[in-house]
Parts: structure tokens; C-alpha cells; sequence
């Protein structure tokens, strides 16, 4: 049977033990391929309701499905297709806390669907195959090395278009074993970084990738993503400049994968790739023979409400587009399963009577308006999307500045040992028997006239570039004055 390119499938991690204690609400019910999420709400009234959102997607998985399950049924098929040459790549979306760890890689208890396709992998090669495992990080477009110390990466795009990550490293494993311990030893080297550059894992992706070679080719690719906390694409509105560029980075990361899957999806010829580093060193994911998975994680606690609906409206908007039925290949049945979502929202309880004959409530989002959503990982509805446009382009601004800043700040430094060295060869020139003073003096003025012109143009990017952080602090303060108010809390 025909499997889809795309399967967009959520799962509903179940309360915690301290929530429980807490008295905190499960609001997630999951019916067949169908996502339930009752919210408690209360009016400017004070009438209490529940506002009901439903969301239909490939697969959901309820708390009492396993990782085991999971993967059985989304995920074996794929690694079972990656052995004939099949790309393969696996997202794990959503909040902080929701479970894409726990679903990845697993617990101390359980493990997860990177471990459980390893198994399968194991059994399914020949000998003549060898399995190898690269581990990397995206924090803040840049890329490091998760099994190599933590190194700097560099992505290139080759004249044919193919993205390369120089130097990243690639660890054989010859077994199940040795495929855990290289990837805790990546963990370990994820977790140890955080003190460093990002201070934890919810704000990097994490890219997993497992090579199927045959006399040193590859023949086959999975690639498995642990995707930065959703929700820290709102970082916008935080006090640190940094967390703010952060989140900002993210958002853009997360919006951009999303447009390459829906291009994937709808076999159009230009895909976005350049629009995050993410999307950038995944391209060959997205092109060919190729496969994708997306999970999205959510809370079933109550507190997470907003976050667990931003995320399904995610995957929502991820898979809503699919192409027409009949195409892609894809069997009757799942054809079923892609249906447009049916929204059975705003379905009031505990409603009193005045409250249902005046008008509905005020929506939260406006369900209707999908495009509203194009351009929104984690932002209030009621914002302008001009000044969050502008934001986001000043953002790329800086980012790309910060590179060009650094890289002139080297070149800088590289002209000045020239130039000292020139400097000692006036010096000792003028030293010697029969020199010519006033070559000396000229050649000391011509010295540090390049020396002035140099550091002057060096400032002036340094100083466009202090503007424009200065810009990022303005428009922010503006972002969250004007629409990233929390839009409803009960
Ligand atoms: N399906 C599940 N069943 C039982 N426990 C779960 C499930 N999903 C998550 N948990 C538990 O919830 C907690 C948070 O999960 P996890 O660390 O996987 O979240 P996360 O989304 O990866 O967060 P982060 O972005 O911070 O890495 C963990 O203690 C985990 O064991």
C-alpha cells in the first residue's frame, strides 16, 4: 500500500503527577484521528463556558498509547521505506514539556522511536550496509556538533544546489548499543552547551541523522528532529535582547518549515528552503524520494490550553492544504483521514440564556480567517501584522549583520598585522645607513591613513549595527504594547 509523503499526527501527553496534585484539568480528548480540546473560559460577564476546538489529523494518539505504538504505526513504515532509498525525516513539534523528548528519545524508563528505529534498521540491513549517526544543533542559525565538542558548523549550498554541512561528523555504530550510547553521548554534549550559548534545550533544534551507506554511498537517510519549544517563538515578548532574537529566530524557523512541508505537500516546483537555516541544511530532506512526519505534542493539562491549540492549529495548517484526493498516491483510507478539519468551535456550556441570544462571544481566533495564521507560530490574532512583519525583517537585518559585523571585525584584524608589519619594515628601513627620511615619513602617514580609513569603516558598521539593535528594543516595546498582551486568561 501507497504510503503518503506527509503524515501529520498529534499526541497528548497526560497530566503529570504535580499537576494532578494540583488539581489541574485534563482538557484534551482524543477520538479516533480527532483532537478535542474543551477550554474553560469565562466572559468579561463572568459567565463561565467551555469553548470547544476539533481538529482532524492523520493520526492522534490518546496517553495510553506507547511510544511502541507510535512507532509501529507511523514510523516503522517509513524505516522500512528508508532501507529501499526513501528519505526520511521526522519532526516533533510543540511546547515546552509536551512530550517531543519523551517521544523522541525516550525516558529512563521507555525508549523512544530513535532507539526503536534503530532496531528495526539493525534487522532489516545486510551486512553490506553501514549505519552511521551524525547529531547536530540549530541555536540561533548556527549549527554545532553535537558529537564533536560541540563545534561550529558551516552550512554551504554547492554550485548544484546541495547543501553541505562542512565538517560535521559522522560516528559508525555497528549495533544497538553502540547507536544509544553515541546518541546519549550527544545529549550529554546538548546538555553541557546550554550553560554556554543557549541556556536550554527549548530554545535549539536538534537534528538527528542516520546514514544508510553501501560501499560509501549513501543509499539512505532518516533524519529525526527534536524542535525547539514552540512556544519560545513568542520570546519576542521577554526583556533580554538575546531571548528576544532568540525566539524571533525561531518563530521564523518554525513558520519556514512549515512552508517548505505544505510546498512538499502540494508538489510545487519553488520550496523555501532559504527562509531558515533549518529548512536550509534539511533541503535534501525535502527533495526526491522523500517522506516526512510530523508529531505535534500537547499538554493535556488545562494551564496549557493556549499553547496546545497553537500547536494543533500548527499542524493544522501544515497538513489543511494536502493535495486533491487521488493524487499522491495516496490509498482511499487515508484519503478519509485528510479531510479538512470539521471545527466544531465555539459550543458554548454553562452558557446563561441572556449570553446565547446576544451575540457569540468573542472568538479567540477567528477560525475563518485561515491566511491570518500564515505568518504565526505563537502571536496574539489582534496583532498588526505590519509591525510584526517589520520586526521580523529588522530581526534578519541584525542576524545577518552580526555575521557581516564579525567577518569584517576579522578582515580588520588581518589588515592591522599587514600594516604593522609594514610599519616595522619602515621602521627598520629607516634604521639603516643612508635611508631617506622623508620616505619614512611618508610611508608612516600612508600607514596610518589606512590604519584611520579602516577602523572609520569598521565603526560605521558598527555603528549601524548598535542603531539597529537600538530599533530591535523600540519595536519590541511596541509589539508588546500594542498586540502581544496575553489575549484571554481565565
Ligand atoms: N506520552 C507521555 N506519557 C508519559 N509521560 C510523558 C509523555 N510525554 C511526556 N511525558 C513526560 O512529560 C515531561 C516533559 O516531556 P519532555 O521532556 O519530553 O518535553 P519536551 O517537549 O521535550 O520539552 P523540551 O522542549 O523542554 O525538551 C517528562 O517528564 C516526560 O517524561
Amino acid at each position: 500500500m501507497d504510503q503518503p509523503k506527509i503524515i501529520v499526527a498529534v499526541r497528548k501527553r497526560p497530566l503529570s503527577k504535580k499537576e494532578t496534585k494540583e488539581g489541574q484539568k485534563d482538557i484534551v480528548e482524543v477520538q479516533g484521528n480527532t483532537v478535542i480540546v474543551r477550554e474553560p473560559r469565562v466572559k468579561v460577564d463572568l459567565t463561565k463556558f467551555i469553548e470547544e476546538f476539533n481538529f482532524t489529523f492523520d493520526a492522534a494518539f490518546d496517553q495510553q498509547y506507547t511510544n511502541e505504538d507510535l512507532y509501529q504505526q507511523l514510523v516503522k513504515p517509513m524505516v522500512q521505506a528508508a532501507i529501499t532509498g526513501t528519505k526520511i525525516t521526522c519532526f516533533a513539534y510543540g511546547q515546552t514539556g509536551s512530550g517531543k523528548t519523551y517521544t523522541m528519545l525516550g525516558d529512563q524508563n521507555v525508549v523512544g522511536i530513535y532507539t526503536l528505529a534503530a532496531y528495526d534498521l539493525f534487522q532489516l540491513i545486510t551486512n553490506s550496509i553501514v549505519l552511521s549517526v551524525s547529531f547536530y544543533e540549530i541555536y540561533c542559525s548556527k549549527l554545532f556538533d553535537l558529537l564533536n565538542d560541540r563545534v561550529q558548523l558551516v552550512a554551504r549550498e554547492d554550485a548544484k544546489g546541495q547543501v553541505n554541512i562542512a565538517g560535521l561528523s559522522e560516528t559508525k555504530v555497528h549495533s544497538v548499543q553502540e547507536f544509544q550510547k553515541t546518541v546519549e553521548m550527544g545529549i550529554k554534549s546538548r546538555v553541557t552547551g546550554q550553560n554556554s550559548v543557549n541556556q536550554d534545550s527549548s530554545r535549539s533544534h536538534a537534528i538527528l541523522q542516520i546514514n544508510l551507506r553501501q560501499q560509501n554511498k549513501i543509499i539512505g537517510k532518516l533524519s529525526f528532529i527534536d524542535l525547539a519549544g514552540s512556544e519560545r517563538g513568542a520570546d519576542v515578548v521577554e526583556y533580554h535582547k538575546q531571548t528576544r532574537i532568540d525566539g524571533a529566530e525561531i518563530n521564523k524557523s518554525l513558520l519556514a518549515l512549515k512552508e517548505c512541508i505544505r510546498a512538499l505537500d502540494l508538489n510545487k516546483n519553488h520550496t523555501p528552503f532559504r527562509g531558515s537555516k533549518l529548512t536550509q541544511v534539511l533541503k535534501d530532506s525535502f527533495t526526491g524520494n522523500c517522506r516526512t512526519l510530523m508529531i505535534g505534542t500537547i499538554s493535556a493539562c488545562h494551564k496549557d490550553a493556549e499553547h496546545s491549540l497553537n500547536t494543533l492549529r500548527y499542524a493544522d495548517r501544515v497538513k489543511e492544504l494536502k493535495a486533491p484526493q487521488g493524487s499522491n498516491g495516496v490509498d482511499q483510507l487515508t484519503r478519509e483521514l485528510m479531510l479538512p478539519r470539521q471545527y466544531i468551535t465555539n459550543n458554548y456550556l454553562f452558557e446563561s440564556p441572556q449570553a446565547v441570544k446576544s451575540n457569540s462571544p468573542p472568538k479567540l481566533f477567528d477560525h475563518d480567517n485561515g491566511d491570518q495564521y500564515e505568518d504565526e507560530v505563537q502571536m496574539n490574532p489582534n496583532r498588526n501584522s505590519n509591525l510584526k512583519d517589520k520586526y521580523d525583517e529588522l530581526i534578519q537585518q541584525i542576524l545577518d549583520e552580526e555575521r557581516a559585523l564579525k567577518k569584517a571585525h576579522k578582515d580588520h584584524i588581518d589588515d592591522l598585522i599587514e600594516l604593522v608589519n609594514d610599519e616595522m619594515k619602515i621602521l627598520q628601513a629607516v634604521d639603516q645607513p643612508n635611508s631617506d627620511i622623508e620616505e619614512y615619513v611618508d610611508g608612516l602617514d600612508h600607514v596610518l591613513m589606512l590604519k584611520i580609513e579602516k577602523i572609520m569603516r569598521l565603526r560605521k558598521k558598527l555603528k549601524q549595527f548598535k542603531q539597529h539593535l537600538m530599533d530591535e528594543q523600540d519595536l519590541a516595546h511596541q509589539c508588546q504594547t500594542h498586540f502581544y498582551q496575553k489575549p484571554h486568561q481565565n
